[in-house]
C-alpha cells in the first residue's frame, strides 16, 4: 500500500477535526477525499505529509511511519496546500527553482515529469507568481509539487477557486501523471469531481462515511431517486418538505430530488399531490443517483 491510515484522530482543543480514520490507497491509484469545507480535509493531509502529529492512530505513506520516518516522507512526498504555497514576489521560473534546490535537484533533472504543465506556464516564466491567474498559479504550484519526482502526490483543494476549463485541464493532466506510476491523494469539495478517482472516501465532520469506487457507491443508494419540478420552485421545496410521504427532498441543479419514505411509492401519487396544491408544469422523473445524492443520504 502507498498510504494506509489507522485509526487516526485529532482535536483542536474541542473540536474533533478528525475522529477515527482508516483508509488504503494502492500504488499508482488516484484516491480522492471528498467532502465539504470542515470536514477535516485538510488536517488529514497535514498529518500525512508529517507536518502535524495526530493524537490517535498511526500511519505511513510509501512504507514510512509518519513520525519515526518523516524525514524519508519529506522526500518521497510532493505536496501541494489548499492556501496558497508560492512565493509571490518570486517569478515562475523563480519558484520553481526554489523548490528544485531544496530537494537537491535542479529543473533540468526532472524537466520530463513537468514539461506538458509547465509548458503552458512557460511563457510567463519572467512574471511574478502574485501576478498569474488561478489556473496559473495552480499549473506553477503542482510542477513546483513535483519537481523533485514524489512517489506520492497530495492534492489539497487543488482545484478550489479555479475556471471550470481549468478544472477540466488540471483532471487530465493528474490521469497523465497517474500513468507515470505516481500515487495520487486528492481533496475536493467538488462532487463531480469525485467521479474521476479510482477510488474515493466521503469525509464530513471528521467521520468517513464511505469508501469505495465512484460507481460502488452510486449503485449503494439505497432508494429510488425522483427529479421533480414545476413552475414553482420555491413553493414545490416547501410543499415536498411539509409531505408525509417525503424522505428527503434537496435542490438538484434545476430540479428538487426526492425520495419516499414507502418502498412501494408510485410518482403518480406525488404528481396528485402537487396538482392538489396548486402546482402548474409538474415534472416528475426517476434519475439515478450520483455522488452527491449518496453524500446527501449518508450525512443525513
Ligand atoms: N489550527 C486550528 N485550530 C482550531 N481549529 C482548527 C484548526 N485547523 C482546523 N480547525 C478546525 O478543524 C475542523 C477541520 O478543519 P480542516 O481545515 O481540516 O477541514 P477541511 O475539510 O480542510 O476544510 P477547509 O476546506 O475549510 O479547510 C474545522 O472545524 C476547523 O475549523
Amino acid at each position: 500500500m502507498s498510504i494506509i491510515v489507522k485509526n487516526i484522530s485529532k482535536s483542536y482543543g474541542q473540536v474533533k477535526a478528525l475522529d477515527d480514520i482508516s483508509l488504503e490507497v494502492r500504488p499508482g491509484e488516484l484516491f480522492g477525499l471528498i467532502g465539504p469545507d470542515g470536514a477535516g480535509k485538510t488536517t488529514l493531509f497535514r498529518i500525512l505529509t508529517t507536518l502535524l502529529l495526530p493524537n490517535e492512530g498511526t500511519a505511513s505513506v510509501n512504507g514510512f511511519d509518519i513520525v519515526k520516518d518523516y524525514k524519508s516522507i519529506r522526500n518521497n512526498v510532493g505536496y501541494m496546500p489548499g492556501r496558497f504555497s508560492l512565493y509571490q514576489d518570486l517569478t515562475v521560473e523563480e519558484n520553481l527553482r526554489f523548490f528544485a534546490t531544496i530537494f537537491g535537484t535542479t529543473i533540468k533533472e526532472n524537466y520530463d515529469l513537468i514539461r506538458d504543465i509547465y509548458v503552458q506556464i512557460e511563457p510567463f516564466k519572467n512574471r511574478r507568481a502574485g501576478r498569474l491567474s488561478g489556473g496559473m498559479k495552480q499549473k506553477l504550484a503542482l510542477s513546483c509539487a513535483l519537481i523533485h519526482k514524489p512517489k506520492v502526490l497530495f492534492l489539497d483543494e487543488p482545484t478550489t477557486g479555479v475556471d471550470p476549463v481549468s478544472r477540466k485541464e488540471f483532471w487530465e493532466m493528474l490521469k497523465r501523471l497517474q500513468k507515470q506510476n505516481i500515487t495520487i491523494f486528492v481533496s475536493t469539495p467538488y462532487m463531480d469531481e469525485a467521479e474521476l478517482c479510482d477510488k474515493i472516501a466521503l469525509i464530513t465532520d471528521g467521520k468517513i462515511l464511505q469508501i469505495n469506487t465512484p460507481e460502488a457507491i452510486k449503485a449503494s443508494f439505497p432508494k429510488k431517486i425522483y427529479k421533480v419540478r414545476s413552475s414553482e420552485t420555491f413553493k414545490l421545496i416547501q410543499d415536498l418538505g411539509t409531505y408525509n410521504k417525503t424522505h428527503s427532498a434537496y435542490p438538484f441543479g434545476e430540479y428538487i430530488h426526492f425520495t419516499s419514505t414507502q418502498s412501494d411509492f408510485q410518482p403518480s401519487e406525488l404528481i396528485d399531490y402537487l396538482k392538489a396544491n396548486k402546482h402548474n408544469q409538474i415534472e416528475v422523473l426517476e434519475t439515478n443517483a450520483t455522488i452527491e445524492d449518496t453524500f446527501m443520504e449518508l450525512s443525513k
